[in-house]
């Protein structure tokens, strides 16, 4: 199994960057991850809120092949503690799926569609954490599950 994440918006925080690439590197040992950014949509500043989740979710359709299981972050998703999380991943990867694929939203979150479209949610907290933030959160955590899938001593410092 491979897994995904897409996100929706260059981020040019080079520290915040450098925290992800950092954990993608790690994350690689244990998986074969890639994050896929998704470029922010041009002249949004004439788009309603809706229009502007509408384009982001037409482009997140176009980046997802039929086999694909789609789980969205979002805030009023499923909570796991990192144990949880971490045979979360393990049922998928004995499901026999191909990718799974973790979607973050935009500034205003999702369109209908992409809810439609979803296999599951989960939420990392009740809070609210910018689309940039979510994505060094995101990628620890998935980190964190294959070190508690290892038995690794990362989770436990
Ligand atoms: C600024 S938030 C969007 C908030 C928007 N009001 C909404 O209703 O979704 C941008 C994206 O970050 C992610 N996100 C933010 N906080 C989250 C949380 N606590 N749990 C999971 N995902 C979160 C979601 O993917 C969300 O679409």
């Amino acid at each position: 199994m491979t897994i995904k994440l897409i996100a929706i918006g260059k981020t040019d925080d080079k520290q915040l960057n450098s925290l992800i690439d950092n954990y993608i590197k790690r994350l690689g040992f244990y998986i074969k991850f890639s994050l896929e950014i998704i470029p922010d949509i041009k002249n949004s500043k004439n788009l309603s809120e809706t229009q502007q989740k509408q384009k982001e979710g037409d482009l997140v359709m176009k980046k997802l092949s039929p086999s694909d299981i789609l789980v969205l972050l979002d805030e009023n998703g499923k909570q796991y503690d990192s144990v949880s999380f971490s045979a979360y991943l393990q049922k998928h990867m004995n499901s026999g799926i191909k990718q799974l694929v973790f979607l973050i939203g935009g500034p205003y979150g999702f369109s209908e569609d992409i809810y439609k479209k979803a296999n599951g949610k989960i939420s990392l907290s009740k809070m609210t954490f910018s689309h940039q933030m979510i994505r060094l959160f995101f990628i620890e955590q998935l980190y964190r599950g294959f070190t508690i899938l290892k038995n690794e001593p990362y989770h436990h410092h």
